[in-house]
């Protein structure tokens, strides 16, 4: 069973319809819903917890590009903002200790997080709080003891309509930019959902931090946890 949101009704729509003639009606649910607003996510993590009785595996994804004001303020209203948000309504939801069945958390970061990009400052940095946020929760001992596991997956470039609408808004060189990519090469889809689901089923990876790169291929990288006493 899946539920999943965008602020793009007619997209959401038609791909819900694909789902529910696959795998059933009652299978797939689909919410207009904007990442970057407490109300509705609140609702919609109930409406779900109603449906389907409870959340195991919860991916944040939802994530734009935006370097020119006022653009780069909704960048981190989405990115930094709404993919906290998801990750504590998802804890809340999972927790053992709150009457939650455990789960895994997966947050959708980007390469631009682990290294630089000097080409999209700003978007670099959301995804950077994005992987610190998600380390540092996955760290937590309290978090570990209600079940609740969580990853971040770091795509270099991937072939989606993020990379095909670069423009002068949400990138600080558009020539720059394409032969970059060029350089870098972009990954196919399929590549990000077989390291998402890699994630989802290993129950030994808490923590880990997965960078998917055309150039690089798919690799863990380590992470240093001194610890809290
Ligand atoms: N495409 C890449 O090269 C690349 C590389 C690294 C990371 N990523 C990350 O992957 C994730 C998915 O992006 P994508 O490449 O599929 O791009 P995409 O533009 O195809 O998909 C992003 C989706 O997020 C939705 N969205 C935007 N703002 C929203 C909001 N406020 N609330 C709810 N939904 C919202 C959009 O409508 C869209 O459907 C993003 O977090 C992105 O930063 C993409
Ligand atoms: C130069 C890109 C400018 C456009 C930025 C857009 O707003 C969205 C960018 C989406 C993904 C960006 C990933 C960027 C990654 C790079 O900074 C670099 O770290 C990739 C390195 C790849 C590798 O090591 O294989």
């Amino acid at each position: 069973k899946v539920c999943f949101c965008d602020t793009n009704g007619e997209l959401g729509t038609k791909t819900l319809s694909e789902l529910q003639s696959k795998y059933g009606e009652g299978n797939a649910m689909f919410q207009t819903c904007d990442v970057s607003l407490q109300q509705p996510m609140e609702n919609l993590f109930k409406k779900v917890k109603e449906t389907f009785g409870c959340l195991d595996i919860v991916c944040n994804n939802a994530g734009i590009g935006g370097e020119v004001y006022p653009l780069w303020e909704k960048t981190i209203d989405v990115n930094l903002k709404g993919t906290t948000r998801g990750t504590l309504l998802a804890l809340e939801h999972m927790r053992t200790d709150k009457g939650g069945k455990g789960g895994v958390i997966i947050n959708i970061s980007s390469a631009a997080g682990l290294n630089v990009n000097p080409l999209s400052p700003v978007y670099s940095a959301t995804k950077a709080g994005i992987i610190a946020l998600t380390r540092s929760l996955a760290m937590n001992s309290e978090v570990k003891s209600a079940g609740v596991r969580l990853n971040v997956v770091c795509p270099a470039f991937v072939d989606t309509d993020l990379i095909k609408e670069i423009n002068d808004d949400n990138c600080l060189d558009v020539q720059k930019a394409s032969k970059f990519i060029e350089m870098i090469g972009v990954v196919s889809k399929e590549v990000v959902v077989d390291c998402f689901m890699e994630l989802v089923r290993d129950v030994n990876q808490n923590g880990a931090v997965v960078k998917c790169s055309k150039m690089d291929g798919t690799q863990y990288t380590s992470i240093e946890v001194k610890p809290v006493t």
